[in-house]
C-alpha cells in the first residue's frame, strides 16, 4: 500500500498572471509549491530563454525564484498576505538552465505582527546550495490588503479561503 506523502501541494493554482506562479502567464516560471508544514518548497526547471548569457540562469531570475518561494512561505507559515520589503541574494554557484532545482523557503524571525524575516535556498538535485536569499516581508491582514488595492476583493477573499488566513 502507498504510504501517505509527508507533504502536500499548496492551493496556489489560482488564475492570475504572476510572473512567478501564475498559470495565465505564458512567459513566467509557473511555480507550484509544496509544504511539509515547516517550510515551503518548489521544484523548478529554468527554461532556456531565461539564460544570463549562455547556459547559466540569469541572476535576476534566481532572485525572483527566491522572492517567490520566500513570499509564499511567509503567506503559508504566518497566515498573512505579504509584500516584499527587501531581499538580498548570495549567488554561490552558477545555475545551469534546463536542470531540476529545488527552491526552499522558511521563517527566519517573526519581527512583529506586521513584519517577518525569511530565508530561501536554491539547491541542485544533490542538495548543493547554488543561491541563498534573505528577505523582509510586510504582513497584511485581508482588510489592510484591500486598502492597498493590489488585488481585488474577490481574489483576496479566495486567498483568505484557500489559505485559511
Ligand atoms: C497587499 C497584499 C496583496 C497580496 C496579494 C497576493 C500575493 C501573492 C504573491 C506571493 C508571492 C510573493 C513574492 C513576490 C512578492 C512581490 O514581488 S511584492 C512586490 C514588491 N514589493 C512592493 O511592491 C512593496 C512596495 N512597498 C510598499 O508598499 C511599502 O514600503 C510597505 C511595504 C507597505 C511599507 O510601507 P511603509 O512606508 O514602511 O509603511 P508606513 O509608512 O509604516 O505605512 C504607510 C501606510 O501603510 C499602512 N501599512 C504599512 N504596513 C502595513 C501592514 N503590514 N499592515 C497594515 N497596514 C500597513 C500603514 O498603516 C500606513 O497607513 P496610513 O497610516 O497611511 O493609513
Amino acid at each position: 500500500m502507498d504510504q501517505p506523502k509527508p507533504y502536500r501541494e499548496l492551493p496556489t493554482r489560482l488564475s492570475h498572471g504572476c510572473f512567478g506562479c501564475g498559470s495565465e502567464n505564458p512567459h513566467g516560471l509557473r511555480m507550484i509549491f509544496h509544504t511539509d508544514e515547516k517550510s515551503v518548497f518548489s521544484e523548478i526547471v529554468i527554461p532556456d530563454h531565461m539564460v544570463g548569457w549562455k547556459n547559466f540562469a540569469h541572476g535576476g531570475i534566481l532572485s525572483t525564484i527566491l522572492d517567490e518561494i520566500m513570499g509564499w512561505s511567509a503567506i503559508y507559515l504566518t497566515k498573512n498576505l505579504v509584500l516584499t520589503k527587501s531581499i538580498a541574494v548570495d549567488f554561490l554557484r552558477p545555475v545551469p538552465v534546463g536542470t531540476t532545482l529545488r527552491a526552499e523557503g522558511r521563517i527566519s524571525k517573526v519581527r512583529s505582527d506586521r513584519e517577518v524575516a525569511m530565508e530561501g535556498f536554491l539547491l541542485n538535485s544533490n542538495g548543493i546550495v547554488h543561491a541563498r536569499g534573505k528577505g523582509v516581508f510586510a504582513l497584511f491582514k485581508i482588510d489592510a490588503a484591500m486598502k492597498f488595492g493590489i488585488a481585488d476583493e474577490k481574489e483576496l477573499r479566495e486567498l483568505e479561503r484557500v489559505f485559511n488566513l
